[in-house]
């Protein structure tokens, strides 16, 4: 199912003139370039716009260009490989050439994120540049000298409530929507000036309704900045990036766990991708309680790590707009009786025919919510396997349409089996991977608790090379080898 076009993408200011609040940011950009355009670069040949997040850098950018007739070159400034990238336009000739080429912009996004050797060779760069070169920072001082010193500084400022109600206003304006004017000043009140976040706000609400808003608001308000973690997690293939989302939220990790857990299976396309961020999820669950245990809470960095950078490169994600929502284990409390006994017996089921532990049952039906959202031929043969009913279907997929069509597929499927005599094929199958794990002990325990005991030391040392090894590779992490023989949700998959 296609996703909503993120309305941060959809309303991005195409003008100078339509960003708002950053009127002094705009002129100091405009003068430099004015320079460059008179043929007369200016004696700083590189910008730093730097700024909290969400405030208009990269919109300043792309808005320039337009307007003066450039094609930008984004290039993401900590990928080693971007030295060689600017080299090849740095030296490109500084003209509207007569076949109508464009002149070129270099783009450096996350100028505070260089390493020192590509610092020195981007400031080598910038001396012998020809061409514009803008780069955008959210922190000045951790700019590398080198750079800081060959560049002009433009601030760009958290953006006021009032610049923030009048942006979203626009958005409802176009979208034809309405929102209640205290839900739009909460919205506003709670981005912290950055524009980014208030437009997400305002696309989940008007999105989820109305009665949706006063929870994720509620977050906001203590939580803050975990749903701009977890879209920063959720949105880039970089580890470093990853791991440096979550500095800023003031939550134990335990908690930024379950957070992480229970978003990731809307963000991966494949089954195998969403296996892989659950790997990183229950490492990083492991280091928890050994910290827990021993009192060793420098464990807590390695699973951290885990949880974002393991879990952001785990595969490739779906583009667009991620609703982030809190976690349901806390919304637990507000389900119905109903809703609780639907999930307490699909969760049993998960429990018998896939020969899990709680806990993982109920990992497992978080990722079964995402399949059956998405992939109504896969969740159809999911209800035969589990022997799902009807209202246990509806209750994993929330919508009575789609359970009908889910159900209506794995009528045809069990049909189909029966014909086959296949149906006790499904049984058997289960009974065999039964009874492959007793002859076949996988020195792995069922329950949270046992598993933290069998974590050596080596283990943890292991885990700091496992993240150095997610970097050194560029951001792909290693495909996990396959443990034991229990059947997990994937082993399923695979025999489909
Ligand atoms: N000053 C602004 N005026 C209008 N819209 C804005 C402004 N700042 C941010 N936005 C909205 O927020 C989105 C993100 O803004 P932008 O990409 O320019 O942020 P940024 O400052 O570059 O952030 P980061 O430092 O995270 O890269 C834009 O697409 C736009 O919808």
């Amino acid at each position: 199912m296609p996703r909503e076009v993120p309305w941060v993408e959809k309303y991005r200011p195409r003008r100078l003139d339509e960003i708002v609040g950053q009127t002094k940011a705009i002129e100091q950009v405009k003068a430099w370039i004015g320079a460059w355009l008179e043929g007369k670069p200016p004696k700083k040949k590189a910008l730093i716009l730097a700024g909290p997040p969400g405030t208009g850098k990269t919109t300043t950018v792309y808005a320039l260009a337009r307007e003066y007739g450039f094609e930008v070159i984004e290039l993401n400034a900590s990928d080693e490989r971007t030295y060689e990238k600017i080299e090849r336009y740095v030296q490109a000739a500084y003209t509207m050439d007569i076949l109508g080429k464009r002149r070129k912009l270099i783009f450096l996004d996350e100028a505070d994120n260089i390493e020192p050797t590509g610092a020195r060779e981007i400031a080598k760069l910038i001396d012998r540049a020809r061409n514009p070169i803008i780069m955008s920072a959210n922190h000045y001082w951790e700019v590398p000298r080198d750079i800081r010193s060959r560049a002009q500084i433009v601030e760009y400022k958290r953006l006021t409530q009032r610049d923030i109600i009048k942006a979203l206003a626009r958005i409802l304006h176009h979208e034809g929507k309405r929102v209640p004017k205290e839900l739009l000043y909460d919205i506003a009140k709670h981005a912290g000036g950055d524009l980014r976040a208030a437009v997400n706000d305002l696309q989940t609400v008007v999105t989820g309704g109305v009665e949706d808003a006063a929870q994720v608001l509620a977050y906001r308000d203590t939580e803050k900045s975990v749903f701009q973690a977890l879209a920063q997690i959720f949105a880039t293939d970089n580890a470093k990036k990853a791991r440096m989302a979550t500095l800023g939220v003031d939550m134990f990790p335990h908690e930024l766990l379950q957070w992480i857990d229970e978003n990731l299976p809307y963000v991966y396309y494949k089954p195998e991708d969403i296996a892989r961020a659950y790997e990183a999820l229950s490492r990083a669950d492991i280091y928890l309680g050994r910290a827990q245990r021993t009192g060793n809470y420098g464990l807590w960095k390695y699973a951290t790590d885990m949880m974002t950078a393991g879990v952001a490169v785990a595969g490739v994600k779906k583009k667009g707009f991620v609703r982030i929502y809190p976690p349901k284990t806390i919304k637990l409390l507000t389900e119905s009786k109903a809703e609780r006994s639907l999930r307490d017996s699909v969760v049993k089921k998960i429990m018998s025919e896939m020969h899990m532990a709680k806990l993982e049952a109920l990992e497992t039906l978080n990722v079964l919510k995402a399949i059956f959202e998405y992939n109504p031929d896969m969740a159809a043969h999911f209800v035969v396997f589990l022997d799902l009913d009807l209202k246990e279907v509806e209750f994993i997929v929330g919508d009575k349409e789609k359970a009908k069509a889910i159900w209506g597929k794995s009528m045809n499927i069990e049909k189909k089996l029966k014909e086959r005599g296949e149906l006790e094929e499904h049984v058997r199958v289960a009974a065999e991977n039964e009874t492959e794990r007793e002859v076949e002990p996988t020195g792995e325990e069922e329950t949270g608790e046992e598993a933290e005991e069998e974590i050596s030391e080596e283990e943890l040392q292991k885990a700091e090379e496992e993240m150095e090894a997610v970097e050194e590779s560029g951001g792909k992490i290693h495909k996990p080898k396959k443990k034991g023989k229990q059947a997990t949700l994937f082993d399923f998959l695979g025999k489909k």
